[in-house]
């Protein structure tokens, strides 16, 4: 996966992250099943796949929500497993699809606990923190609900919100669970447009999305996952093929040429099976070996 940027604006010439291997079961169950993906510093990766594919969990086991059975996982060339919970949670932020936050708590409260990694043990917010917590809430769209309650926001509200915390959290890796969910077409793009400029800027982003064309517009690099395994990655254009998309989702899909960016743009339509009045049977059970692993 490579950036758009040569140099590493932070300095350091940091690797990103490197995750090898990676493999975790739940009972006899294996969710993740020898994952490889790296992210470069200043690169923006998109993680794909269907419904159950293991996208939330591998992000999950990346962030230390989880603890893979196996797996080398490097940041910058640090092992992230034996790195303090604190360390890595100012280095890693993990935006999940449905965060929580304590009953009650102001949004700029909730965006606030973005800084507690950074903060000593009486968690007192100094200047810096407020003014972190300020450019979060501003880079985010979510100003202007920073002093209402997060309980009462609506959906799309709450992943400005998310979002916000996360970037308060000033991360080398963003990861982001589904980080367009509930957004209105101009929140969506303006995340991505904003996950694109702090790339750039030397972030390294992995997001976990269902939107193949706005992982095409957006993404250096695409990992494709199903049933718990990597099916293929590389660039957008190499990797979403008409021919990918009906292996792995079982769609027929257009790979049109985006009139703006120049990048693949998909239109979809559905199996023949699924047309109205079809009722869908038990698809997605094909086993791993029917896909065209790379
Ligand atoms: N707590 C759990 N207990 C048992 N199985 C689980 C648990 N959480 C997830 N799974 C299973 O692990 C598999 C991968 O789930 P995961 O949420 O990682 O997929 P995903 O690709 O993120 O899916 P989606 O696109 O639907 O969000 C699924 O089959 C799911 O049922």
């Amino acid at each position: 996966m490579s950036g758009r940027r040569g140099s590493d604006p932070r300095g350091g010439g940091g690797t990103g992250l490197e995750a090898s291997r990676v493999r975790f079961a739940r009972g006899s169950r294996l969710i993740v099943d020898g994952v490889d993906v790296t992210v470069p510093r200043g690169a923006v990766g998109a993680l794909l796949g269907p419904n159950g594919a293991g996208k939330s969990t591998l992000l999950h086991l990346i962030a230390g929500v989880e603890h893979p059975d196996v797996a080398a996982l490097t940041l910058d060339g640090d092992d992230l497993v034996s790195l303090r919970r604190r360390e890595r949670a100012r280095r890693i932020a993990l935006v999940e699809q449905d965060a929580q936050a304590p009953e009650g708590l102001r949004v700029d409260h909730v965006v606030g606990l973005g800084r507690v990694p950074h903060q000593s043990a009486w968690g007192v917010d100094s200047a810096r923190d407020r003014e972190v917590v300020a450019r979060a809430l501003t880079a985010a769209g979510a100003s202007a609900f920073a002093a209402r309650r997060y309980d009462e926001l609506s959906g799309g509200e709450r992943q400005r919100v998310n979002l916000a915390r996360a970037l308060a959290q000033e991360p080398e890796l963003l990861l982001l669970d589904e980080p367009t969910n509930h957004l209105d077409i101009r929140a969506q793009l303006a995340t991505l447009e904003l996950l694109r400029r702090l790339a750039d800027d030397g972030l390294s982003v992995l997001a976990a999305l269902h939107d193949l064309s706005l992982a095409a517009s957006y993404a250096d690099h695409v990992v494709v996952l199903a049933q718990g395994a990597v099916v293929t990655a590389g660039a957008p254009t190499d990797v979403l093929t008409p021919e990918l998309i009906r292996a792995v989702w079982d769609v027929e899909a257009h790979v049109l040429v985006h009139p703006v960016t120049g990048r693949p743009l998909l239109a979809f339509a559905p199996a023949v099976e699924d047309a109205p009045g079809v009722v869908l049977g038990t698809r997605g059970d094909r086993s791993p070996q029917d896909l065209p692993v790379r």
